[in-house]
């Protein structure tokens, strides 16, 4: 397959010649063959898949809210072509079997695919590290669905079986003794936001980075929400990420959004949205990640108490940058990094993120110049809602994985439209593909930053004293 004339994220214009599973070449006039297909790209961004590092795929135990093919559709359509799934299915993968049941199901996947391995009191670290987990995570430092929260001499467990084996540990960072109980008196849809406080994720990211230097590794930390766990995670050397929903929406869309913007972390105020925002912009942020956590519109029209946390967002994570790169609040050389450069440099993925010669071939083309309203009902996902409907964004026209066309849509024709199509199952766990952890460098990816651990402890300190409602 031959792409002609694609401006990359960089912005030069290049011919991309993809063969068998890589792109084979990237140059200025390849010259078409006549066995190739050739798709014009003139006018067109070619762009490396995104790399989602967190979803919510349900299976095993919940396929009513979404199953790897509709998550997997989803994710195709969204111009996502790996994802990582997260173990607080039922049964959680927390040991050897119950992650074979989970890559069993994953053979449908239509994109690539890590699987995380889980932490509870029941875990079995030997039979669940010996298989090709993605990472261990997310560990979740406080309850949210699935109720898998631990204490601290459990996650420092954690730490030191996954430091032995050279594993990655992603964390939910919310401490629950923070938790502002005088919220539960309330029943406003922004019960929520007030109840799981700012201050909460601070005090957890400044306590979890803080033990992780103590013993000289390093954590990634899931969904950091505000900018003071942005900055206390990129102040000590560790990498985060920051979903869709906490870039572009606010508490003041609860009152649109009601019970269905009930979410971990939850909506923070319009200030604090915004230094997010510009974190993401600067780079202090590496990466955007969807959380893409489907709950069907029923189980979410609850009483706030109730209802349970997290929205969808695989399929719009992409879109929405691309409306942004569009206006110049972000470079397409940003949105590259976040979504695709960062994640596989992060995450030890050598042949992903990138489009170059002998990288594996999973690529989006989009058109830069046509926006489409998102539509709840043109979307993929099982649950049937999103919590960005009617915002402008930039579908993709095709994706591939490692070559193969998973998603295609006629240039003229709307996003969900009549002359969408879908691929096979081609996906694969990144891991297994890669040969396995042991065969992996042993220094991982991490991004490189200054060695500023020190004050790790001060700034936690500091954390604590803060009163919650200083925008910071
Ligand atoms: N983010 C959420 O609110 N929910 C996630 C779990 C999680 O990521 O904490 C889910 O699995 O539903
Ligand atoms: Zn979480
Ligand atoms: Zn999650």
């Amino acid at each position: 397959m031959l792409f002609r004339n694609a401006t990359l994220a960089d912005g030069r214009r290049r011919d991309v010649r993809v063969s068998g599973e890589t792109v084979a070449a990237v140059g200025e006039d390849l010259g078409v063959r006549e066995d190739e297909r050739t798709v014009d790209a003139t006018g067109k961004r070619l762009l490396p898949g995104m790399i989602d590092a967190h979803v919510h795929f349900r299976e095993p135990g919940d396929s009513h809210k979404e199953d790897w093919t509709t998550g997997s559709a989803s994710a195709a359509a969204g111009g996502v072509t790996t994802v990582v799934d997260q173990p607080n299915t039922s049964p959680p993968t927390v040991d050897g079997a119950a992650f074979d049941e989970k890559a069993a199901l994953a053979a449908d996947s239509l994109v690539d695919f890590g699987l995380n391995g889980g932490v509870t009191a029941d875990w079995d670290p030997d039979s669940l590290l010996d298989r090709d987990i993605f990472a261990l995570g997310e560990v979740f430092l406080a309850d949210s669905t699935g109720n898998m929260g631990i204490e601290e001499p459990l996650f420092l467990d954690a730490l030191a079986e996954a430091d032995a084996r050279d594993v990655t540990v992603t964390v939910h960072a919310e401490d629950a003794g923070l938790f502002n109980v005088s919220a539960q008196e309330r029943d406003d849809a922004d019960a929520w936001s007030a109840y799981r406080t700012a201050r909460a994720e601070a005090a957890a990211v400044g306590r979890a980075c803080e033990v992780a230097a103590e013993r000289d590794t390093t954590i990634h930390v899931a969904h950091t929400s505000t900018p003071r766990g942005i900055d206390i995670a990129a102040d000590a050397g560790m990498t985060c990420e920051v979903t869709p929903h906490h870039m572009y929406l606010s508490r003041n869309d609860l009152r649109e959004l009601g019970t269905h913007g009930r979410m971990n972390p939850p909506l923070r105020r319009e200030k604090r949205r915004q230094r997010v925002y510009d974190r993401v912009v600067d780079g202090t942020v590496d990466m955007v990640a969807t959380d893409h956590a489907p709950h069907t519109a029923d189980e979410k029209d609850a009483e706030i108490w109730d209802a349970p946390s997290g929205v969808p967002g695989v399929e719009t994570a992409l879109p929405l940058l691309l409306a942004d790169a569009r206006t110049g609040d972000l470079t397409y050389e940003r949105v590259r990094d976040l979504t695709a450069a960062n994640p596989a440099d992060v995450f030890d993925l050598p042949n992903k993120g990138r489009v170059a010669e002998g990288m594996d071939a999973d690529l989006v083309l989009v058109d830069p110049g046509k926006t489409h309203p998102i539509r709840a009902d043109r979307l993929h996902t099982k649950c049937d809602w999103t919590p960005f409907e009617g915002r402008e964004a930039v579908f993709p026209e095709l994706t591939l994985v490692r070559g193969s066309v998973v998603y295609e849509r006629d240039a003229g024709d709307r996003p969900g439209g009549e002359s969408e199509t879908f691929g096979d199952a081609v996906g694969r766990n990144v891991r297994t593909a890669a040969g396995g952890r042991d065969e992996r460098g042993s220094e991982g990816g991490r991004l490189s930053r200054g060695d500023e651990t020190e004050s790790i402890a001060d700034l936690a300190a500091e954390v604590v004293e803060e009163p919650p409602d200083e925008e910071r």
